[in-house]
């Protein structure tokens, strides 16, 4: 195969899980930077280092701390990264998402994303949660989709149809899980838009993702969300905005990932109370 990773390598993987673990997900969870604090009420939890785990990437970035927790949530057996992948880490794009084809090789066929994201909707503020409808694969759109290379068809069809990718059955819950917890003013839904990183946007970068239709903006997510469906699974995606891009020079300020990560610790009640009430409403096969 061209660009990797092999399906053996991601079977090999699973196995060497499989025969660590008693637990047996049907739904992972990614946890976006600063969010991993999600993995604090996994029960009975079983905590697997990425390092440990033979030819498995580990993560380089400060908040993701890279492990998988195995356990249950709300009565549903789950798995959690504990910390993602980048590209921006230097890693190419399929190796960022190995991770996802091995949580489908260990049974997983429902996968909540979430992220932090920056606002580009001038509509949203610090602190939204954005519901994912939609994306800009932007890597993709020039060239570096994460399905590129020789495709395996035990993964999945060489040419993947993406106008469906986030389930609407989980967004329709989700939007009610946001009412009943009486948080419709925090949701937002929209279109993510995938940049490579590290930098954060210029503002004339900012204004094309917004002549783009983009409303919000991130390092990750989409490449995890292209692989899922390319195997069959029903893709959940959730922003945290935790910065405002900025779309003119007179009030361009700084982003930072220190900011990043503090407005995630802010929204940590609030994310883990939207992420639990959506498990226990999710109906898994
Ligand atoms: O892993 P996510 O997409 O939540 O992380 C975002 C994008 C960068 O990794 C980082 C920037 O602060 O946060
Ligand atoms: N841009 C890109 N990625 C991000 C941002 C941002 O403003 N905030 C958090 N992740």
């Amino acid at each position: 195969m061209g660009d990797g990773p092999s399906f053996e390598e991601v079977s090999s993987i699973a196995q060497n899980i499989l025969g660590r673990v008693k637990h047996r997900p049907k739904i992972g969870i990614v946890c976006g930077s600063g969010l991993g604090g999600l993995a604090d009420d996994v029960q009975d939890a079983e905590i697997l280092p990425y390092s440990e785990i033979p030819t498995f990437p580990v993560s380089t970035v400060p908040g993701h701390m890279g492990k998988l927790v195995f356990g249950i949530l709300e009565g549903k057996t789950v798995v959690l990264m504990r910390g993602r992948l980048h590209c921006y880490e230097g890693y190419p794009m399929w190796k960022t998402t190995i991770p996802i084809r091995v949580m489908k090789a260990l049974g997983v066929t429902t996968i909540f994303l979430t992220n932090a994201a920056g606002g580009i909707n001038p509509d949203f503020n610090v602190g939204d949660m954005m519901i994912i409808r939609d994306h800009i694969d932007l890597p993709g759109l020039t060239g570096e989709c994460v399905l590129r290379g020789a495709n395996d068809e035990r993964f999945g069809p060489r040419f993947l149809a993406t106008v469906d990718t986030y389930d609407p059955e989980l967004r329709a819950t989700c939007k009610k899980v946001f009412q009943d917890l009486g948080l419709s003013q925090l949701m937002r839904e929209g279109t993510y838009v995938m940049i490579g990183g590290p930098t954060f946007e210029t503002v004339a970068e900012s204004r094309l993702l917004k002549a783009f239709g983009g409303d919000s903006v991130g390092m990750s997510t989409v490449a995890e969300a292209i692989v899922a469906r390319h195997m069959g699974m029903r893709v959940f995606g959730l922003s945290l905005i935790t910065d405002m891009c900025c779309l003119s020079y007179d009030t361009a300020n700084h982003t930072t990932h220190e900011e990043v990560l503090a407005i995630g610790q802010k929204r940590a009640e609030d994310l883990k109370a939207i992420v639990m009430r959506l498990l226990k409403d999710t109906t898994v096969e």
